[in-house]
């Protein structure tokens, strides 16, 4: 947490971390040495330590700002406060400079993606309305056309704060911009496609996306789409054999169990009961509120003909996933010989022999396969539903990885691509009560974001202190190089010690934990918990994680089964045969071993020399509460999100350097105020700037060439000097005014006439108070520009009542309705 610098003092407003509600704002009421008493407006007080507590702004504008950067006090509870002030008046969209942070509205909000609305950020520059995706999406489409470098756009955050949301509106922005044609469709309506075989419902997100997705949209010299190439990853195909309470398998099952009729028929469902099938009723969880399957299905059909799956593939890959039910739903029994298994009863032999049809096998070899003892199984019963299991995820992640394949080759990459914009739709950093070698993966990606975050940031800041000609050598950042190498440097990193326990036969989880614990005993990202021999523990940028072993070995290993492949070769069905061709045609296969991990690994490096080699832009999502009900903003949660996330370590390498950064003449004209006679002498506007600071006593500060840069916390100072100036000037115009306005009501009532004014008499009284404020106000309003002073005055003297009318354009008119009210009242 970034604390500025601040010595509370009696009367200070300061904000306390709480463990319950994260930060609360209170008075400071006593002071005693190190130690402060601070009274919340609950009334409740606490002694805390000086040196623990944020400072708060007096003067917060109630509905937030637009960007983190112009918040008086930078620091952790002044970011929550904005977003929370902003979401509770559905603000969902922030900046902290270029970076967008989206809450996520956890309800639908469609007039914020209409045509009309991407039309308006089409014409605006960045920054010149209010945040939005569309402006990132436009940003990096101007990028990419008018600077010619390709551009990525990476969009973080946890489960369910809307990363995928975020990525559509995205792409469809993109889309827009080249409107009209069938590949702009292809690219979109991929989306539903991916979704319906990758997404399930989780207790975290009903539409979760179970798989990480870079989309590289390409584009022709006239910025239009020319080709998209969809990369995915780590698809979780553990869910397929096991789902967990009040979670469903992927969306796919239950559509097709609410296909039509005769389709249902057509894929041997039965009734098409998903509770008839055990890999969809382990969890007891069938139908999603407001989600109709069976029109899912036929959407997704259509989908599918749209992005150029022929209505025959579509069949196969259904019988495929239909076959997949059946497969699940054979049970074991002990067989003849030792070791052996056979199907259970008449009821298992019948889904055995449904399955084989479907996936147009042969069905003693089906048999065989599964209960006869092979290479990894004994045999047994409960070897054999294992085998089942891996038979069953196998064939899903490859017909995953075909349907992506499908999309990438229909919509077709565009080899004469001038540039690309590449959109990133990632997990965010997990940390769960048990974490396996799922967690390990995603964390490791987050690293590796973080760093690639950390690096960008840092060099955008150092290129702003570079064309400014200021010293940037107080801004640095925290390299997580140590804990990247602890994951992933080979050899000796803890993918290259899985990879080699992975190739030992006699290897186990606990092997293998053993020697992370003997090479890693001296590292200090690494730890090994007191209990246990099969857990290690990684000091992640985000906070600590705990792994859990067991399964690391078998989740690691990345082979087909012999007999698997043999079988599904020799399908009848052209789509299931080329999903396991001979091994002999996948050298990358044949000739080493293969890991999981050690893919992954070399699918991250892909994926970051991609990304550096792009101007990023960075989206963080954040998910309000934990159930997504709207309009529940939970502080805490969101508070953790904030640090495990991107945006608090972009506010702090601003914050160790200058945050706040004005161009002279904004400067001026708003602090300008402070010391008038700077301004009446023919300085130029940075000396000008110079002057003034040097004037108010500011401490931390650098004037660069075109902008005045500011340490965190001194915006408020200048902000607070500023009020008290205009709070002045705001009486002596009240007190003007209303002299003038008894002296006229003296001589009316000596002159015995009717005590009340024409419009005429009050436009005269305006103008010659208008000239005494002029007098008493000159160097103020030359230094403020006349009609802004007006409007602070106009705000300090009547506050929130006469707020409305500062669409006023004139002093004139301003004090005309200001004397109007006097008069009403
Ligand atoms: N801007 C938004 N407007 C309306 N609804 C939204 C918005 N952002 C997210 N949501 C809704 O919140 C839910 C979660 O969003 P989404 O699926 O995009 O999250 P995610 O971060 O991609 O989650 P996961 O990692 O689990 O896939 C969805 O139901 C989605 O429709």
């Amino acid at each position: 947490n970034p604390v500025p610098e601040f010595n509370p003092v009696l009367g200070s407003l300061v904000w306390v971390e709480d463990p319950k509600a994260a930060w609360i704002d209170g008075e400071v009421v006593e002071v005693k040495g190190e130690e402060i008493k601070v009274r919340f407006t609950s009334k409740k007080t606490v002694v805390v330590k000086a040196s623990t507590v944020c400072q708060k702004a007096t003067e917060a504008p109630p509905y937030g700002v637009d960007d983190m950067r112009n918040l008086a006090y930078l620091h952790e509870p002044g970011v929550l406060q904005n977003l929370k002030s902003r979401y509770g008046i559905n603000v969902i969209y922030t900046y902290t400079g270029n970076m967008l942070i989206a809450v996520n509205p956890c309800r639908k909000l469609p007039y914020l993606y209409d045509k009309n609305m991407m039309e308006q950020y089409k014409r605006a520059d960045f920054g010149e309305l209010s945040p939005h995706p569309f402006a990132i999406a436009d940003a990096a489409y101007r990028g990419m056309i008018n600077g010619g470098k390709n551009q990525s756009v990476l969009v973080s955050g946890e489960s369910g704060a809307g990363k995928t949301e975020t990525a559509k509106q995205i792409m469809r922005y993109l889309a827009y911009m080249g409107e009209g044609r069938v590949i702009e469709q292809q690219v979109l309506e991929s989306n539903p496609v991916l979704e319906a075989f990758g997404n399930a419902k989780t207790i975290a997100n009903n539409n979760s996306s179970r798989f990480g997705k870079f989309v590289e949209i390409q584009f022709d010299q006239r910025g239009r789409i020319s080709g998209a190439a969809i990369r995915t990853y780590l698809l979780e195909t553990s869910r397929l054999s096991h789902v967990s309470d009040h979670e469903r398998n992927f969306h796919c099952f239950y559509m097709l169990c609410a296909a039509p009729p005769e389709d249902v028929k057509r894929y041997k469902l039965g009734k098409g009961n998903p509770r008839t099938f055990r890999y969809l009723n382990q969890s007891k969880c069938y139908e999603l509120e407001g989600v109709d399957d069976s029109k899912e299905y036929i959407a997704t059909r259509t989908a599918m003909g749209i992005v150029g799956i022929s209505p025959d593939e579509q069949d196969a890959i259904f019988r495929v996933v239909a076959a997949i039910l059946h497969l699940g739903n054979i049970e074991f029994a002990n067989g003849k010989e030792m070791d052996s298994s056979q199907p259970k009863d008449e009821k298992s032999w019948f889904h055995l022999r449904t399955a084989a049809e479907l996936f147009m096998c042969d069905e003693k070899k089906l048999e065989d396969c599964l209960c006869k003892r092979e290479s990894v199984t004994c045999g047994d019963p409960d070897s054999a539903a294992v085998s089942r299991d891996i038979l069953a995820k196998t064939i899903y992640s490859k017909l995953f990885d075909w349907i992506v394949h499908k999309i990438n080759s229909s919509i077709g990459q565009d080899p004469d691509s001038k540039s690309f914009i590449g959109v990133l739709d990632i997990n965010g950093f997990e940390s769960f009560t048990t974490n396996s070698f799922e967690q390990f993966c995603i964390n490791l990606t987050n690293e590796k974001i973080q760093q690639h975050f950390n690096k960008h940031v840092f060099k955008i800041e150092q290129e702003e202190y570079t064309t400014e000609e200021i010293d940037c050598s107080c801004i640095d950042y925290v390299d997580n190089q140590d804990v990247l190498d602890l994951i992933e440097k080979k050899p000796g990193g803890i993918i290259a010690l899985l990879d080699e326990a992975c190739m030992f036969p006699r290897s186990t989880h606990k092997t293998f934990t053993d020697k992370l614990y003997l090479t890693f005993k001296n590292h200090k990202r690494f730890i090994k918990p007191k209990l246990s021999r099969a857990k290690f523990t990684i000091c992640h940028y985000a906070g600590d994680v705990t792994y859990q072993t067991e399964m690391f070995l078998n989740k690691n290993k990345d082979y087909i089964v012999a007999e698997h492949r043999a079988l599904l070769n020799a399908s009848k069905c052209s789509l299931a045969s080329n999903l396991f061709p001979p091994l002999s045609e996948e050298p990358s296969k044949a000739s080493k071993f293969s890991s999981i991990g050690s893919q992954f690994k070399q699918q991250l490096e892909a994926l970051l020399d991609t990304l550096s080699a792009t101007e990023t832009h960075f989206i963080g999502c954040i998910k309000p509460n934990k159930l997504l009900k709207p309009e529940n903003f939970e502080s805490k949660s969101v508070l953790q999100q904030l640090r495990c996330g991107l945006v608090m370590e972009a506010i702090r390498i601003s914050c160790a350097g200058y945050p706040t950064r004005k161009q002279f003449y904004e400067f001026v004209d708003q602090f300008g105020i402070l010391a008038p006679e700077v301004l009446d002498k023919s300085y130029d506007e940075g000396t000008a700037c110079k002057r003034l600071l040097e004037k108010v006593r500011c401490k931390g500060y650098q004037i660069g060439k075109t902008k005045v840069f500011l340490r965190a916390g001194q915006m408020a100072e200048l902000n607070a000097r500023r009020s008290e100036v205009l709070g002045r000037s705001a009486s002596i115009i009240q007190q003007k005014f209303r002299s003038n306005l008894s002296r006229k009501e003296e001589a009316k009532a000596e002159e015995n006439t009717k005590l009340q004014f024409s419009l005429q008499e009050i436009l005269l009284l305006l103008k010659e108070t208008q000239a005494m404020f002029m007098k008493e106000c000159e160097a103020a309003e030359r230094a403020a520009k006349q009609i802004r002073v007006v409007k602070e005055v106009q705000s300090q003297s009547f506050g929130r009542c006469l707020s409305v009318y500062t669409h006023c354009i004139s002093v004139l008119e301003v004090l005309w309705w200001f004397a109007f009210g006097l008069v009403g009242l």
